[in-house]
């Protein structure tokens, strides 16, 4: 293959296709071995490496950084035998990545500053943070700086030699393993304050990290429980996230309509209405949704253990997210429609008087001004507004009538709701229904209709689908991490489908949620 030139092979492959469809014998075998994941990244991986060999980079570290992860996301497509397994891991896991090193201020010598989890150095048992390094190969470091001695264990192959007086406190390792959901994105190769962008370790907001070493008050070790069989990255420790995160905030622009602008949803038209009233009359941020916006700022990692309920008891909630006209109330309609007797709705209440025809509990419940003031000062509200002068709004008591009668409550909420609901006794399970591309909506959409701020049922037009794709895009960035499933909505059967087991799987199979629902009675 190496013989083969990569050029050559895309020009084959061209004429292969012709030869393809005037259906000449054998062709279609070799124009799909030609097409095939494995031999398109083992042609990638070649390229790559007569790039690397004719360039000669230096210095030669950065190079063979990026090569190396090059080669690890190509290794992505081919087919997961076990040595394709053990490759990426140890290409994702060079030697270099065992330990860190720095150099001490005054003294100038050349310490371990860290030894990384499940790295080589660390499986060795050899090397431990405080050892000072005497010798690498043969080569004295005293007087080099670290990216020197880095550069030395770079062009080193085969064994690597090194002298060092070990610390005279080795230290005890009591450390207890710890789970989080990271509240927000870092990426180490743009963060300059890391001691080893090598090592650290990126993650994006909602994923779920083993935390392994918290020793360093500012760096933490923790592998992605993606992928426990990786060694442990650095990590900025929750302070030092915190941090991060409020200098960036304060270094922003300030945007008074940074807020989503609300879509409608709920059964009642009018419910949707005031939704939509109420929050497109949103002045800025702080005055309407501090808790949405400033969430960037509060804790940058939440504890998160592995839940599993227990048959006896409630049911979770359910709570569906997504942009104005995704879908998600057809979904809502579709899944109760089909087994009424298992899921329901909470029966949302109003101020608004009773229509001769309604019944008391099941559109709305009925109350006075007062009495919902009340459930809003006392924090009885998951969401509420306000539609041609009355108030609307979904309850805490609502929802919970429903989980009492055995039943698994499915609601709609407006992301900023997404926090007030998710307390200890609801264990809401957030799913976010995400509009499929464009082109794809203007096929399935033919024949949809949405409500706006002035029409009902009116067919959707192109701006309606951009501003859904735009939104959806500012919901992800914004309230991505509570999102326990995301369900794209193509086609509508299988969104269904995809909706019913996700449900199901909420109830029935172990998921993690915040250590502060499980661990206490007392906490929200
Ligand atoms: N996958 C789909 N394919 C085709 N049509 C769909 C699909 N999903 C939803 N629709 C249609 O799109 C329209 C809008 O859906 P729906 O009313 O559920 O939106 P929504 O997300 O609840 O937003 P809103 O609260 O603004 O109405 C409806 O006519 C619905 O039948």
């Amino acid at each position: 293959i190496a013989e083969v030139k990569v050029n050559s092979m895309h020009s084959l492959k061209s004429v292969l296709y012709l030869d393809l469809i005037l259906d000449v014998n054998g062709v279609g075998m070799l124009y799909d071995l030609l097409r095939s994941h494995w031999l398109q990244a083992l042609l990638k991986i070649y390229e790559c490496l007569q790039n690397y060999l004719g360039k000669r980079p230096m210095p030669v570290t950065l190079q063979a950084r990026a090569l190396n992860h090059e080669v690890v996301e190509l290794l992505r497509e081919a087919p997961q035998s076990g040595e394709i397994k053990e490759l990426r891991r140890l290409l994702r896991a060079p030697h270099l990545r065992g330990a860190t090193i720095k150099r001490h201020e005054i003294t100038g010598d050349i310490t371990v500053a860290r030894v990384i989890n499940g790295g080589l150095a660390d499986r060795s048992g050899l090397l431990y943070a405080g050892d000072k390094l005497v010798e690498v190969n043969g080569v004295p470091v005293e007087g080099l700086e670290p990216e020197q001695v880095i550069n030395i264990l770079a062009l080193s192959q085969g064994t690597i030699m090194f002298k060092l007086i070990p610390v005279s406190d080795r230290p005890v390792s009591n450390q207890t393993t710890l789970y989080v959901r990271a509240m927000a994105d870092y990426c180490p190769l743009q963060d300059p304050a890391i001691p080893c962008a090598d090592a650290g370790l990126p993650f994006k907001k909602g994923e779920i990290l083993q935390i392994v070493d918290q020793n360093d008050a500012l760096w933490w070790q923790a592998r992605k429980v993606s992928d426990l069989s990786a060694c442990a990255g650095l990590i900025p420790s929750n302070h030092l996230l915190k941090r991060k995160q409020r200098e960036f905030w304060w270094s922003q622009p300030f945007q008074p309509h940074l807020c989503l602008k609300s879509s409608m949803s709920g059964f009642r038209r009018s419910m949707r209405l005031c939704r939509r009233k109420s929050w497109n009359n949103q002045q800025s941020c702080y005055a309407r949704c501090p808790s949405s916006c400033y969430s960037a700022l509060a804790a940058p990692y939440e504890e998160v253990v592995r839940y599993q309920r227990h048959p006896a008891d409630r049911n979770r909630l359910i709570v569906l997210v997504g942009p104005a006209g995704v879908g998600v109330n057809e979904l809502r309609r579709r899944l109760i429609s089909s087994n009424p007797r298992e899921f329901q709705s909470a029966v949302p209440h109003t101020t608004r008087v009773q229509k001769s025809y309604e019944m008391n509990g099941r559109e709305y419940h009925y109350v006075s001004k007062e009495t919902f003031e009340n459930m809003v000062y006392s924090h009885r509200m998951l969401e509420y507004g306000e539609y041609k002068g009355y108030l609307y709004g979904t309850s805490v008591d609502a929802v919970r009538t429903v989980l009492d009668e055995g039943k698994i409550c499915v609601i709609d909420l407006e992301p900023q709701g997404i926090q007030i609901a998710r307390t200890h006794e609801l264990k809401p399970y957030i799913i976010f229904i995400k509009p499929s591309s464009i082109s794809c909506m203007r096929q399935t959409r033919k024949n949809a209709r949405i409500i706006t701020d002035y029409y009902v049922n009116m067919k959707f037009k192109e701006e309606d689908l951009q501003e859904m794709e735009d939104s959806a895009k500012k919901m992800e960035d914004q309230f991505g991490q509570f999102f326990d499933q995301v369900i794209v909505n193509d086609n509508l059967q299988e969104a269904s489908a995809q909706l019913l087991s996700a449900v199901h799987r909420a109830q029935d199979e172990p998921q993690w949620v915040p250590a502060m629902w499980i661990c206490s009675d007392t906490q929200p």
